[in-house]
């Protein structure tokens, strides 16, 4: 797994050759032992280089490794062996070097990189921290604030900026393995002492605590109860502070805590999860590996409204060309201006040229004829997407993907306006669509697998996390997040507070609780829909039949803020109050609270103390208990998809791995338990009736959460 050959005479070129991005499996470690000792005690050998093959010199830690018993030569004395070299070792960086790798890398006497290579330690994204050495040589090499950057954030730099932070050595646009064999040359026979990182003392830094404080405070901040970002200040001060080998030691305590912990466990889970819903499949046997792309250069967008203009601008980004399409004049020109201000500011952050040129702006919906995929955002109006959906029928050339971008209606019904119902699927995006990472692809029982390949590829190109769904009212993300609100209302209806759910809430680390929430993205949304659904009814009734209604427990509480003219942020005043329309710091109401009071007094209801765990419980597991739902209609293929959709566009949080590696950790009796407990409290809600999947799985003995796709194929092969 590591290659030896001797090169121009007297250079030792070792190669690491692990598929897909040479990771330092037990055997990668071992092979490395094994060639730089041959290298060392080859006295032709004046130097020695090591590379990575195909492109990438290596993606750190085998991450797979890490939830077995870990075999093979340890990184860390295999790291010092190459320092401690009397021969000068040079590492060439192609692709990346990340984690392990870059720690491998800064163990080397000298690094050369590729212009186009990527170095980073990326473990604190794993839970974890560079425990290779890398949290005790990066401060020595770059010194404390930079390196406090790099390791608490986990980003990966490019070659030039590792240049000027002073990571690497020397930047090539050329071969990059042969830029280090010229290089071993030019160094062999120098003094090594002064390019042992780990000799190093940390460069001077004045008022280190004042740093460190503020540094910790930043991060406690962001990391919203995640413990990595905190054990990775902690181990770069042992940097700052101790000698060396001290430093080594406290950087070993920190990795032994957070290596056996859930959250290390729920963020890997996170990143394999992020991979495996790529690997998409229907329930009709369509797959991702069998399902061929077509090609899209040119798209276009109908509707130019919020959801209209994010869109356009990630299609745009991605090199598309884009047809922007909106009816009214005025609209148009409106939207022009905003997307054009977007791209713009875009493009400045990525330090490119904005795509302007990339979108072209129509009032007719005849524009499109060429193009290869549309999306749909007009309004959420049934019979407007319909009308849209014949024209674009009419319109577009044979074979071109007519794609939705509803949060609500039907996908299957407006595919069966059309004539080729096979290729129309779904692509929900969240606002804003150019900065939110999800992205639900919604087949329907007659989408082609084709169709959905195109969308998922798309939904790549355009940095998104892509999840193929199943059609149904709410899709995946939206239909498990009715119960969650619905359970904070049923709360505030029994004592609770916006304050109280919302903090517990945020304790666990939503980076919003569900009132602020709601204020934020406007209470009218839920309004409208429910008044669709003949739910809203004027308040004046009361007592228990009021809150009970098509056959269930309601709370109409949203629909009385609305009749108050209370939205949220937008008009100022929503569960919380703002100084001013469209201001953003909630405060308390106190109108809100004798407005809860009159209404529990009209109700018949005695508010109760209702604590953090019972917040915690409700509103998550009847969330979960839909996810249960869900997998059992075959809505989403597996429980990495329900995942992967919560943690990039609901905010639920990483280091919680998504709800249903949450239900996984806590155990499916518990959850199971809770939720009976409280059906029996509440018979009349029907979402806290445990899921027959839930059932069936803690009744077939609780298979761990990579077992449960076997599990729940069995299950239905046995109804
Ligand atoms: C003892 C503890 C020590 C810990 C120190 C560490 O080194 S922890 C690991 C730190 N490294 C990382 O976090 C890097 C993770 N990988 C990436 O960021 C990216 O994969 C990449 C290297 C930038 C390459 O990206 P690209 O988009 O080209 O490919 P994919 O991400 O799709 O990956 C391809 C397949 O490779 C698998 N994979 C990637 N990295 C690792 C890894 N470190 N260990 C094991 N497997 C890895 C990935 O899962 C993909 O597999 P598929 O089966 O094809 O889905």
């Amino acid at each position: 797994m590591a290659e030896y050959n001797r090169v121009s005479e007297c250079v030792g070129l070792i190669t690491l050759r692990n598929p897909p991005v040479n990771a330092l499996s037990a055997a990668v470690r071992q092979g490395i032992v094994d060639t730089v000792q041959r290298a060392l005690s080859d006295p032709n050998v004046k130097s020695v280089v090591i590379c990575g093959q195909n492109g990438i010199f290596c993606g750190g830690a085998d991450i797979k490794e890490f939830r077995s018993n870990m075999t093979g030569p340890p990184l860390i004395p295999m790291i010092h062996a190459i320092e401690s070299a009397n021969k000068p070792v040079v590492a060439a960086i192609e692709g990346s070097a990340l984690g392990g790798g870059l720690e491998l890398a800064l163990g080397c006497h000298y690094r050369i990189a590729h212009s186009k290579a990527r170095l980073g330690l990326p473990e604190v994204s794993l839970g974890l921290l560079p425990a290779a050495g890398g949290s005790q040589r990066l401060p020595r090499l770059i010194g404390v604030p930079a390196a406090l950057n790099l390791i608490t954030t986990g980003r990966h730099v490019t070659a030039a900026e590792a240049l000027q932070l002073g990571i690497v050595d020397q930047v090539t646009d050329h071969n990059t393995v042969a830029a280090a064999v010229k290089f071993a040359l030019s160094v062999a026979g120098r003094s090594l002492d002064p390019r042992r990182i780990s000799t190093h003392p940390c460069p001077q830094q004045p008022d280190l605590d004042a740093l460190f404080e503020e540094v910790m405070q930043k991060v406690r901040q962001s990391a919203r109860g995640a413990i990595a970002p905190i054990a990775c200040v902690q181990a770069v001060r042992a940097a700052a502070t101790l000698p060396y080998a001290q430093g080594m030691e406290r950087e070993r305590e920190l990795m032994a805590t957070l290596f056996t912990s859930g959250q290390a466990r729920a963020l890997q889970y996170c990143f394999f999860a992020e991979r495996a819903v790529g690997r998409w499949r229907m329930p009709s046997g369509a797959r991702w590996d069998t399902s061929k792309p077509r090609p899209v250069h040119k798209a276009a967008v109908i509707g130019l409204g919020t959801m209209g203009r994010g869109i356009t601008v990630a299609l745009a980004q991605t090199g598309l060309s884009v047809i922007a399409v909106e009816t009214q004049e005025k609209q148009l020109m409106e939207a022009k201006q905003a997307i054009s201000g977007m791209l713009e500011r875009g493009a400045k952050g990525r330090g490119v040229a904005p795509a302007l040129d990339g979108v072209i702006y129509s009032q007719n919906i005849q524009a499109v004829a060429d193009v290869d995929l549309v999306i749909e955002a007009v309004f959420e109006d049934i019979a407007l997407k319909t009308k849209v959906f014949q024209q674009l029928s009419a319109v577009c050339k044979p074979g071109t993907l007519l794609c939705t971008n509803t949060s609500a209606l039907d996908v299957d019904q407006l595919a069966s306006e059309t004539p080729n119902p096979e290729l129309v699927v779904g692509m929900h995006f969240f606002a804003p669509a150019h900065v939110m990472k999800l992205l639900e692809v919604v087949y329907g029982p007659r989408s082609s697998p084709q169709a959905v390949a195109t969308a998922m590829q798309l939904g790549k190109k355009m940095g998104k996390a892509s999840v193929a769904v199943g059609n149904c009212r709410g899709f995946v993300g939206n239909r498990m997040l009715k119960p969650y609100i619905e359970e904070a209302f049923f709360l505030l209806e029994e004592g609770a507070t916006p304050e109280l759910v919302d903090q517990a809430l945020e304790e666990f680390g939503f980076p919003m609780g569900v009132f602020r929430m709601s204020d934020l993205s406007g209470l009218d949304v839920g309004w409208r829909v429910r008044k669709g659904d003949g739910l809203v009814e004027p308040g004046t009734a009361s007592g228990r039949s009021a809150r009970i209604r098509q056959g269930r427990r309601y709370s109409p509480l949203g629909d009385l803020l609305c009749e108050e003219g209370r939205f949220g942020q937008k008009t100022g005043r929503g569960w919380y109050q703002y100084d001013k329309p469209g201001s953003r710091v909630a405060r308390f109401d106190p109108w809100l609270h004798s407005f809860l009071g009159a209404y529990r007094a009209q109700h018949g209801l005695v508010a109760r103390r209702i604590d953090h765990q019972e917040v915690l419980e409700r509103c998550l597991y009847a969330l979960i208990n839909e996810g249960f739902h869900i997998l059992d209609d075959g809505i989403a293929a597996g429980p990495e998809d329900i995942d992967v959709i919560y943690v990039s566009g609901y905010g639920w949080p990483r280091h919680r791995g998504g709800p249903m590696f949450y239900a996984n950790m806590v155990g499916l009796a518990k959850v199971l338990e809770r939720l009976e407990h409280y059906q029996q409290l509440h018979p009349e809600v029907p979402h806290l009736q445990p899921s027959s999947l839930l059932r069936r799985l803690v009744a077939s003995g609780s298979p761990p959460i990579h077992k449960w796709g076997e599990a729940i194929k069995k299950l239905h092969s046995q109804l």
